[in-house]
């Protein structure tokens, strides 16, 4: 709020829309307990309504919603809508859900209509196919698969997604506190637990992928846990946890051969912890001791979840900001509720810009002729004729 009051002029802050818009945390915490997230909102809205801004009103997203708005964004900033080019799609991680978008000549909503979202933009439709998955945010990702570690309800846990030599002691209640876990609650489990990393990239990935559940599909093709997915179609932009855990773990050159992504993986899971800490001191402790589990987590997703292969891999390009402007869903919410991409295109002017000033100057051009001409007939019949005048 203090960075907005500086970037915008005063004299505009009475006229500057304000919105909030809430994503899964939210989604989680209104499923969990609804008046909890009441709460919150009607806190945020007053604090909202307080400021000089013209407060406009505050809602929790849908999934679909937070999908379709990252790829209005990450077209909208490249410039494809004006254009009515090929589109890129969207690949979206948070710490609750994840979601993906994307344009396929193959999908018109027809074998999966929960997945489908219409749009005419500046006078091309799109058919846009769009799946959030809750739960799978890198941060709810790793209490599921903790979930699935701790079923039998022990007082000790080997991970492999936690470098060798990192010791955390974890309470159960915790760990289970969140919708997305909370019925897998081990019944008599002890108080907590104690997590020893063993910093193993492959069994990491075994275990990641344990979270996913590939058994059932009722559709032609699915991603996992039995939801449609047509093929995937063109190039994509990664964005939010993507960019934060590729950019540290220096993994965001998707051209490189898969092995290598896996045999750095390897290798920075590998790492002893104090190494770690050692070497990034000033890194936050929550995402170094993570990275190791978020880096293989994301590639486990894009591949196993999403069907990325080795070869369709390198059409991802992991972004932070296009054009100076966050990736994310945030800028498309706004222009949708400011109405700022147009459904038409606007009407295109019958002359350029340049076509107009020819005209204008030969007019002009010929209007002066004309007057010289009148000017000098009147003055000669003038001439010829004197005595009229009286
Ligand atoms: O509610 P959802 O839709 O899940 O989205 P979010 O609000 O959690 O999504 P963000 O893009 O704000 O954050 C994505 C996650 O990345 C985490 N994160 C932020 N900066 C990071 C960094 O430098 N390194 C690692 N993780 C980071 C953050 O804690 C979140 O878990």
């Amino acid at each position: 709020m203090l960075k907005a009051r500086e970037a915008v002029p005063s004299s505009r802050h009475g006229e500057t829309p304000l919105y909030l818009g809430a994503t899964a945390g939210m989604r989680l915490l209104n499923i969990e307990n609804a008046s909890a997230s009441d709460a919150v909102f009607q806190a945020v809205e007053a604090a909202l309504h307080s400021s000089p801004f013209s407060f406009r009103g505050a809602r929790i997203l849908s999934g679909q919603e937070e999908g379709a708005f990252g790829w209005v964004t990450v077209n909208y900033l490249d410039d494809r809508l004006t254009q009515g080019q090929e589109t890129t799609g969207a690949l979206d991680l948070g710490g609750a859900s994840t979601q993906i978008s994307f344009v396929s000549a193959r999908f018109d909503g027809t074998e999966s209509p929960d997945n489908l979202m219409n749009f005419r933009l500046y006078g091309n439709d799109y058919n846009l196919y769009t799946h959030s998955y809750l739960c799978y945010g890198k941060d709810q990702a790793l209490r599921k698969m903790l979930a699935l570690q701790t079923a039998s309800g022990p007082t000790s846990l080997s991970d492999p997604c936690f470098h060798p030599g990192y010791i955390r002691t974890r309470d159960y209640s915790e760990l289970y506190a969140s919708p997305c876990v909370a019925r897998s609650k081990p019944q008599a489990s002890p108080r907590n637990f104690t997590l020893k990393g063993t910093g193993d990239f492959d069994s990491c990935r075994t275990a990641v992928k344990k979270i996913f559940d590939f058994s059932k599909c009722n559709f032609s093709r699915c991603s996992f846990n039995g939801v449609f997915q047509p093929e995937l179609q063109g190039s994509f932009g990664a964005f939010s946890a993507y960019y934060f855990v590729l950019d540290f773990l220096n993994l965001t050159d998707t051209a490189a051969p898969m092995e290598t992504i896996k045999d750095k993986l390897r290798e920075y899971c590998a790492t002893p912890w104090a190494d770690m800490q050692r070497q990034h001191p000033s890194t936050k402790v929550k995402y170094l001791a993570e990275y190791c589990f978020s880096g293989t987590y994301i590639l486990t997703l894009l591949t196993e979840g999403y069907n990325f292969t080795a070869d369709t891999f390198k059409d991802i390009t992991i972004i932070r900001k296009i054009k100076g402007s966050d990736a994310g869903w945030t800028l498309g919410y706004m222009l949708n509720l400011t109405n700022m991409v147009p459904a038409e295109a606007p009407d295109a002017p019958p002359l350029p810009h340049a076509g107009y000033v020819s005209v204008m100057v030969l007019t002009g051009l010929l209007l002066g002729v004309l007057l010289l001409f009148i000017t000098y007939t009147l003055s000669k019949t003038q001439c010829s004729n004197p005595h009229k005048i009286v």
